[in-house]
């Protein structure tokens, strides 16, 4: 049995070199997982109910940074179930259950990953041979981020604008197998890669992923909702959003795993603070515990009462994701909206308070908590990614906030979903007279908060078509500046302002207006504005921020750094910027250690023993 921390011939993981943390994470995911082949030849698990199985095994420290298995039962598998035909559920998953497959779910390009409408891989029909033929038309059109991708899935979800008969009929689900089964190369057609070190999740082999006029048989488009006949008829689906299925699941799984998170980090400051002696309280006394401070309980008790209201949220979350779908079987789509904007909402929130809170904890065990060896710096790692990947907070946000001014702008003409049903209580005068410091008062005092908030955002919209003039003279930028210091600060700072001094409320509601008008007046500036801070590309060191703006060149040259994508060597050219790719590819294979070998030695010595159930 593994140990909690599984070393490599003795040295622990924060040691080891990129390609044995990678060997590291396909050993130890392969005998994790193959617990859980165990259990359903047992019937202790089912493909209906894994979740907290896969879920308590990914949160484990046996995959402590992640697992390239991830991917396949976290999206992989709930993309078949969600969006396949019976049929195609009847081919594909039995043998993604047993893992005689690997996938991953590839939607996010290199250049888009929020606005999925904008995605550039194209799917067209070919009805002459009754074929998808794939293809990343650019480099920015590349796959980019899919788990387990870059050297582990050998079949994947892909997300792509599908063509029939010369017309687009937006993004839709494809199965594709991308390597050999049997020898694990990459197809022909196919270029396929890890995208390199990240900030955590580094055991979770995020891939790339380029098409080259492949072509794969009509029946892998996903056709529960949508269709595409023989002929190329393109028969639509009954909702242009049940293609986002998968993305709700697993907003709605990732709430759960915020509570994981949170209840560790929570429960390592904790212990440590009623171990921590620091400082007396009265001079001469023994050395009191930390926990004995205020300050030290205002840092770590709000994130104990978090990891448990987060747990009851889920828990709902949870009810309402399967009351919902089961209403989606029978044809019932009312609620749909609702889930969206909940699964939006509290994938955001708890995210964002979950990464706040972690970090707040590693603070509050001073410079232990900055150990590796503390697991708070990797658990912020981890949960951090967790505010960008399966949407990213602020967008999701303003989806909720969308369906929020919907449903106030026909709060008289429609019947309310359950969860915002408050808000037609909340927007009666009467509903919040006085203040009463109790539980219910407060939450009282929300919603009359999130009410008159909808009810500003509703007059912002109007407003806001109103005036838009910019006059960028350095004066004026440097005093739009100031403004909006000042403004920030001052909204940040709202409570205590209330608190002293004689602010009104019409003051703060032309206050937050005056804060979107200067981040309006300076928005043609910001870019000027950093680079009048002249900081040289060789200071930054960052592909993201380069003076030349080729951000996603930058991207794939960095990821071909990896010692990883040396094996094997990529068929295609990926749009270097001075052309001399094979010359690049060969100094850097070259370098790696093991470029000898075609496929990388895991998949013979680990996954393919695995995959073929002989582990
Ligand atoms: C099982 C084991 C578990 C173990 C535990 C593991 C923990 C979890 C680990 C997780 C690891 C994850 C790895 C990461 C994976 C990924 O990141 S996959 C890629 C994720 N990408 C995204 O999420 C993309 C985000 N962008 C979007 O979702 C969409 O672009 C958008 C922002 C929602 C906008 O969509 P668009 O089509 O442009 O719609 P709009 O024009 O804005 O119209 C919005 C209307 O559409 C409705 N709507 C939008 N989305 C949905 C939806 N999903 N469902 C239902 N309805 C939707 C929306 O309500 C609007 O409706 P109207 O207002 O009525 O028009
Ligand atoms: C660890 C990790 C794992 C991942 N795994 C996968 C995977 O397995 N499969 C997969 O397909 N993808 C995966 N992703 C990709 C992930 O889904 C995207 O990173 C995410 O959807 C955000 O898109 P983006 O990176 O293009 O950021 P962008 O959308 O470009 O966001 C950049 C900034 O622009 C802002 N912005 C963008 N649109 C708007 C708007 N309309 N209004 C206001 N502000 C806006 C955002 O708020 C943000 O501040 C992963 C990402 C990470 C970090």
């Amino acid at each position: 049995m593994l140990s909690k921390r599984e070393v490599f011939d003795g040295v622990p993981e924060e040691y080891l070199s990129h390609k044995e943390r990678y060997e590291n994470a396909i050993r130890n995911s392969v005998v994790a997982f193959s617990l859980v082949r165990k259990m359903q030849e047992e019937g202790k698990t089912s493909i209906n109910n894994y979740r907290d199985v896969v879920g308590g095994l990914l949160g484990s420290s046996v995959l402590r940074d992640g697992s390239p298995l991830g991917l396949h039962y976290i999206m992989f598998m709930p993309a078949i179930l969600n969006q396949a035909n019976e049929e195609q559920q009847e081919k594909w998953l039995p043998r993604a259950w047993n893992c005689s497959i690997i996938g991953s779910y590839a939607q996010t390009e290199l250049g888009h990953g929020t606005f999925i409408r904008g995605l550039e891989t194209t799917a067209t029909y070919d009805a002459a041979t009754k074929q998808f033929v794939l293809h990343s038309p650019t480099l920015t059109a590349y796959k980019w981020w899919p788990g387990g991708l870059g050297q582990t899935a050998n079949y994947c979800i892909v997300v792509a604008q599908l063509y029939t008969k010369g017309q687009c009929h937006g993004i839709h689900s494809f199965i594709i197998q991308v390597r050999d089964e049997e020898t694990h190369m990459p197809l022909p057609g196919i270029k396929i890669g890890e995208i390199g070190a990240k900030l955590g999740l580094n055991a979770v082999n995020n891939g790339f992923l380029g098409f080259d006029n492949y072509r794969i048989p009509r029946t892998n488009m996903l056709m529960k909702h949508a269709q595409v006949l023989e002929d190329g008829t393109y028969v639509k689906s009954r909702h242009s959003k049940l293609n986002y299925g998968a993305m709700v699941f697993v907003r709605v799984v990732i709430v759960f795993d915020m509570v994981n998170y949170l209840s560790k980090a929570v429960t390592i400051a904790t212990r440590f603070s009623a171990v921590r002696r620091q400082c007396q309280l009265k001079a001469g006394e023994t050395e009191c515990q930390i926990l004995d401070y205020v300050t030290q309980q205002h840092k770590l008790f709000v994130s104990i009462a978090a990891a448990h209201a987060f747990r009851i949220t889920a828990n709902k979350l949870w009810l309402t994701f399967n009351e919902v779908n089961e209403q989606l079987v029978e044809g019932n789509l009312q609620r749909l909206p609702e889930l969206h904007a909940l699964a939006c909402c509290l994938k955001a929130v708890t995210t964002a308070d979950t990464a706040a809170c972690v970090e707040r904890c590693r603070l509050a065990c001073g410079g232990h908590g900055y150990m590796m060896s503390s697991s708070l710096p990797l658990t912020y790692g981890l949960v951090t990614a967790a505010c960008t990947y399966e949407g990213e907070n602020t967008v999701l946000l303003l989806q909720t906030a969308r369906f929020l001014v919907k449903t106030y702008q026909q709060l008289d003409s429609k019947a309310l979903t359950p969860t915002v049903a408050y808000l037609k209580t909340a927007a009666a005068e009467r509903f919040c007279v006085g203040w009463s410091n109790t539980t219910e008062g407060i939450i009282r005092g929300f919603q009359v908060v999130a009410m008159r908030v909808i009810i500003m955002s509703t007059f912002n919209e109007e407003v806001q078509e109103m005036s838009r003039t910019v006059s960028p003279q350095l004066k004026e930028v440097l005093h739009q500046l100031v403004d909006l210091y000042c403004t920030y600060w001052a909204l940040e700072k709202l409570s205590d302002l209330l608190l002293y001094t004689p602010i009104s409320q019409k003051e703060v509601e032309s206050l937050r207006l005056r804060y979107e008008e200067t981040l309006t007046n300076l928005r043609p500036n910001a870019v000027g504005l950093v680079d009048a801070f002249d900081l040289r590309d060789e200071m930054l060191q960052s592909t993201l921020g380069s003076y030349d703006g080729r951000v996603y060149e930058r991207l794939m040259e960095e990821a071909m750094k990896s010692p990883l994508n040396a094996e094997p060597m990529l068929q295609s050219t990926l749009g270097s910027y001075d052309g001399r790719v094979y010359e690049r590819l060969m100094e850097e294979a070259m370098k790696s250690p093991l470029n000898a070998e075609p496929v990388n030695y895991t998949f013979h010595k680990y996954l393919k023993p695995f995959m073929q159930g002989k582990l």
